[in-house]
């Protein structure tokens, strides 16, 4: 992670700390994860803003959970002309979201409560998705989203390969597989140009 600054690493430090309060009600994170939360999930979405590396524009993260990546990227880009749109489908995942956008201050974060493919095409510069769904899905989700000139960013675990091949009578895309620094067998898949084949 590239220098940050102090007002950072406390909004990093309350996040973590609000995931711990909240986790026992609504299971934001596997409970088992929680003593590796900086290592399993911090850094895991630290490394999407490296690559990445937004500096403006429109970020939609879909199926955020309890906010990994799209708050961390929220953290991290505070600075910028950002905006970020957390869409989750779960109400009390999308209350404690507002809770923490709150909580934060974290300007410019939208918290939409609604299903990903019942909400209008959003147009996003920049997409972001983890531990979301298959493949195929998640490309029918980028392709109602994404602006044509966009990347999707998809983290993915180790059946990355299979699920690319899975997609190949359906879709047509440009992808690249950037290896994940938290798991050897991982990969953030950024995915643009995506059409119907
Ligand atoms: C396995 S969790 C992953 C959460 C987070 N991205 C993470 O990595 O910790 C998937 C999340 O996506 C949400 N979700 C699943 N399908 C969705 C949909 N169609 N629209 C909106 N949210 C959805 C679920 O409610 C859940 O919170």
């Amino acid at each position: 992670m590239t220098a940050v600054s102090r007002e950072t690493l406390l909004r990093l430090d309350m996040y973590r700390g609000l995931v711990e309060k909240w986790n026992p009600k609504i299971n934001l994170v596997a409970a088992s994860t929680l003593p590796d939360f900086q290592s399993r999930h911090l850094d895991d979405s630290l490394q999407l803003v490296d690559i990445a590396r937004p500096s403006g524009g429109t970020w939609l993260d879909l199926g955020s959970g309890g906010g990994l990546p799209g708050i961390v990227v929220a953290i991290m880009t505070a600075d910028r002309p950002l905006s970020i749109i957390l869409v989750e489908s779960d109400r009390r995942k999308s209350a404690f979201l507002r809770n923490v956008v709150r909580k934060l201050s974290l300007p410019n974060v939208l918290v939409i409560s609604d299903r990903i493919m019942s909400i209008p095409p959003q147009k996003a510069d920049h997409i972001s998705a983890r531990a979301l769904a298959p493949l195929p899905q998640l490309l029918e989700m980028v392709h109602m989203h994404l602006k044509p000139t966009g990347t999707a960013y998809l983290m993915k675990g180790r059946t990355w390969r299979e699920e690319s091949a899975w997609t190949k009578d359906d879709w047509q895309f440009d992808l690249e597989a950037v290896p994940s620094r938290t798991d050897p067998e991982a990969a953030i898949l950024k995915v643009t140009g995506v059409s119907h084949a």
